[in-house]
C-alpha cells in the first residue's frame, strides 16, 4: 500500500514540478529569514542547502517551516535528482531544537513547533532524492535526528553527533529512535539514548552512525553522490521505501499522539526545571570559557587599547600558541590586521569563525612564513622615524607551553624567519611560565643576535604568579630592555581594570610626568623610597627607554602609593606645587 502510493507519488510529480518550484530553480536562493541557501546544480542536479542561521543552527519554529518548505519542493522538483544539506557555520551543524522552543512555551506555538518538525523529518526521511548531509560541526540531539534521516552522513572529524536527549530530561521521539535502530542496530541504539551519548566523528564512525570521516565533509558528500546517482532514480528510491517504509507509515499513524504526548510533557514542571538548568549551564559554560581566556589577554589587549592611535596602523603577527581572543581584542580595538600562525588544530573552531567574521583584517596561517606575506611586510614595513609611536608591525609571540620542541621552533622561526630588522619592531611576549622564558632567552639569546638589536624585546607580560616569583632569580637586568611585570589579582592590576580610575591616572601623568623618563626616575627615587622600591621591585627601572606609554603605568604606581600612604601623598603634593622634575 505505501509503496503504491510512493509510485503513484513519483508519477504525479512532473503535474506539481511547475506549480511547486520558482522558474529559476538552478541558481542560489536564499531563504526568507537568509537562515539557509540553496544551491542548485543545473549539470548533476544536487542541491545543496547550507544552514546559516547563526550562532548555532538551532532549530526554531520559523526556521524548521522554511527549511522544510525547501526540501518539499526541492522533493516534487524533477531536475533535482539529490540533495546535500550542510551548515556555512564554523562549528556547528545543527545545535537541534531550539531550547528556547520548548523553554517556558507559549502553547499554540509548542504544538506548531512540534507538528512542522515532524514535518521536516518527513520531508527527508521520505525524500524520493538521496540525501545527504555534510555534517561539518557539531550535530547533537534534533542535529543528529536531521542528519539520521538523510540517507548518507559524512562528518569532519573531532565534532560530536548523537541523541543526547535525556541529557535534557527530555526524551527522543519515537519516530527518531527507529531511524536511529535502523542505522545502528537494536542494542547499541537502546544504549546510546539511554545514556544521552554524543559521539566524536571518530566513534560514531565505528558504530556506523555516520558512514565517513572527511576533513571536507561537503565535497567528499559531493563526491559521493555522483556515485548513486549512477544509479536509476525509480529503483534507487524503491529499495529506499521498501527499507524505510514501514518505520514512516509508523510515525504517520502515531503522529497525532506524539504530537499529543509532546504539548502534555514539555511544559510540565520537572521538564522545565531540567530545561532551565541545562540553558543556564549551556551559558555560564560560555561565559566561563570566556572570563578564564580573557583574563589571560586582557592586560595585552589593555596595553594595547590605552595606546590605540599607536596602532591602529599596525599589523600585529601573532606567534604561537593562541585561542583566537586576544586576535579578536586587537581587530575590535582597530588595528589593521592580525595574522596568526597557529596549525594545532584544538582552537580551529574559534580561529576559523574569527577568519569567517573578520575576512580581510585577519589572516591564518599554519605554516610560517608565508612568502607573499614576508615581501609585503618587508617592503611596506618599517621606517626609522616614529617607530614605536606608529609601528607597522608588532609581533606577539606567546610562549605557553613546557615543550621543549616547540619553544625552540618558536624562537626559530623568530630568529632566522622572521623577515624584518627588529629594532624597529615592538614584541609582546606573552608566557606563563618560567621555563619557557629561561628558554627563549637561552636558545634564542635575543641581545646577541646580532639582527636583533638591545631593544627588541619590548614589552613583556608575564601573568602567573609562579613567575612572578621566579622572576628576581633570572636577573634579566641585562637581558631586556623593557621588562612589564603585571602581576595578576594585584592592586596595581584591579586598577588596570578600571576604566574610570585608569583616566584619572593619565590626567594625572599628564600633569607631573610629562618628562623624559631617565631624568623622572632618579628624582622619584631620592624623593620617594617606598616607590622607587615599587617601581625596583617592578622591574620598571629597567624601562630605560620607555617612553609615555609606560608613564602611565608609573602613574598608576604612583597613584598607587598615594592613595595608601600619607607619605607619598605629602610627596606628590610637594612635587605638584614645585611643579618640576
Ligand atoms: C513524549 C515526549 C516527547 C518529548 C520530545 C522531545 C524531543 C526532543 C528532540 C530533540 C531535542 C533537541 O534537539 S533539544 C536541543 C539539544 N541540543 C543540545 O543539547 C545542544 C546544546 N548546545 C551545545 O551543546 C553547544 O552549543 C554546541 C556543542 C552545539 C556548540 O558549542 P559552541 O561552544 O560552539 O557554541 P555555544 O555553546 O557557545 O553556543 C552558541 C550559542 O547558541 C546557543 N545554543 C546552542 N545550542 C542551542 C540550542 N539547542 N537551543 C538554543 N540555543 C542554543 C548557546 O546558548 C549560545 O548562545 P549565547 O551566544 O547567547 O550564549
Amino acid at each position: 500500500m505505501f509503496l503504491r502510493n510512493v509510485m503513484r507519488k513519483i508519477a504525479s510529480q512532473k503535474s506539481l514540478n511547475g506549480l511547486a518550484i520558482k522558474k529559476n530553480y538552478f541558481g542560489t536562493t536564499s531563504s526568507l529569514l537568509d537562515d539557509f541557501s540553496i544551491n542548485a546544480n543545473e549539470k548533476t542536479g544536487v542541491s545543496v542547502i547550507t544552514m546559516s542561521k547563526t550562532p548555532a543552527n538551532s532549530l526554531n519554529l520559523e526556521f524548521i517551516q522554511e527549511l522544510s518548505m525547501a526540501i518539499q519542493k526541492l522533493n516534487m522538483e524533477k531536475s533535482c535528482r539529490g540533495i546535500i544539506l550542510t551548515s556555512s557555520l564554523p562549528s556547528i551543524f545543527s545545535a537541534g531544537l531550539d531550547i528556547l522552543e520548548m523553554y517556558q512555551p507559549e502553547p499554540d506555538r509548542l504544538e506548531k513547533f512540534w507538528t512542522e518538525f515532524q514535518e521536516i523529518w518527513l520531508a527527508l526521511y521520505s525524500s524520493p532524492k538521496t540525501v545527504m548531509s555534510a555534517i561539518n560541526g557539531h550535530s547533537p540531539a534534533g542535529g543528529c535526528i536531521i542528519a539520521l534521516a538523510t540517507d548518507y552522513r559524512i562528518m569532519k572529524p573531532k565534532f560530536t553527533i548523537g541523541l543526547n536527549e535525556t541529557m535534557l530530561g527530555i526524551v527522543a521521539p519515537f519516530w527518531a529512535e527507529d531511524s536511529m535502530k535502523a542505522v545502528i542496530g537494536q542494542r547499541r541504539s537502546e544504549y546510546s539514548l539511554q545514556l544521552g551519548k554524543l559521539y566524536t566523528a571518530e566513534e560514531a564512525l565505528q558504530i556506523n552512525l555516520i558512514d565517513e570521516i572527511s576533513d571536507n565533509p561537503l565535497q567528499a558528500c559531493e563526491d559521493e553522490m555522483m556515485n548513486w546517482l549512477k544509479l536509476p532514480d525509480h529503483a534507487r528510491t524503491l529499495t529506499k521505501f521498501q527499507n524505510r517504509g514501514h518505520i514512516i507509515e509508523k510515525m504517520k499513524k502515531g503522529r497525532k499522539e506524539d504530537l499529543e504526548k509532546f504539548v502534555k510533557f514539555i511544559p510540565r514542571e520537572g521538564i522545565q526545571m531540567a530545561l532551565g538548568t541545562y540553558l543556564d549551564n549551556l551559558k555560564s559554560r560560555k561565559k566561563k570559557q570566556l572570563k578564564t581566556c580573557v583574563s589571560d589577554v586582557e592586560l595585552i589587549v589593555r596595553k594595547i587599547k590605552y595606546n590605540l592611535e599607536d596602532y591602529t596602523k599596525t599589523t600585529f603577527f601573532y606567534l604561537g600558541a593562541q585561542d583566537g581572543i586576544l586576535a579578536e581584542n586587537l581587530i575590535n580595538s582597530g588595528c589593521k590586521k592580525v595574522i596568526v600562525t597557529e596549525h594545532k588544530k584544538s582552537n580551529e573552531e574559534h580561529l576559523n569563525e574569527i577568519q569567517n567574521r573578520f575576512r580581510e583584517k585577519f589572516l591564518r596561517f599554519t605554516r610560517f612564513p608565508n612568502s607573499r606575506i614576508i615581501e609585503e611586510y618587508k617592503l611596506d614595513g618599517l621606517e626609522e622615524k616614529n617607530w614605536h609611536t606608529q609601528p607597522k608591525v608588532a609581533v606577539i609571540l606567546t610562549l605557553l607551553t613546557n615543550d621543549r620542541s616547540k619553544l625552540s621552533l618558536n624562537s626559530y622561526l623568530l630568529r632566522k624567519q622572521f623577515p624584518f630588522n627588529f629594532g624597529r619592531t615592538p614584541i609582546f611576549l606573552l608566557t606563563d611560565n618560567t621555563e619557557s622564558k629561561v628558554i627563549l632567552m637561552n636558545e634564542t639569546n635575543l641581545q646577541t643576535e646580532k639582527r636583533i638589536p638591545s631593544r627588541a624585546l619590548s614589552y613583556m607580560f608575564l601573568y602567573d604568579r609562579t613567575l612572578l616569583a621566579e622572576i628576581p632569580r633570572l636577573k634579566p637586568s641585562q637581558k631586556y630592555t623593557k621588562l612589564i611585570k603585571i602581576q595578576p589579582k594585584s592592586d596595581l592590576v584591579d586598577l588596570l581594570y578600571d576604566e574610570d580610575k585608569f583616566k584619572e591616572a593619565e590626567v594625572f601623568l599628564k600633569h607631573f610626568f610629562n618628562k623624559p623618563y631617565e631624568r623622572v626616575i632618579p628624582k622619584i627615587e631620592k624623593i620617594c623610597p617606598n616607590l622607587g622600591s615599587e617601581l625596583i621591585d617592578m622591574n620598571i627601572t629597567m624601562l630605560d627607554r620607555v617612553k609615555d606609554l609606560d608613564f602611565r603605568i608609573i602613574g598608576e604606581i604612583f597613584r598607587l602609593v598615594a592613595s595608601n600612604d600619607n607619605y607619598s601623598r605629602n610627596i606628590i603634593r610637594v612635587l605638584s606645587s614645585r611643579h618640576e622634575f
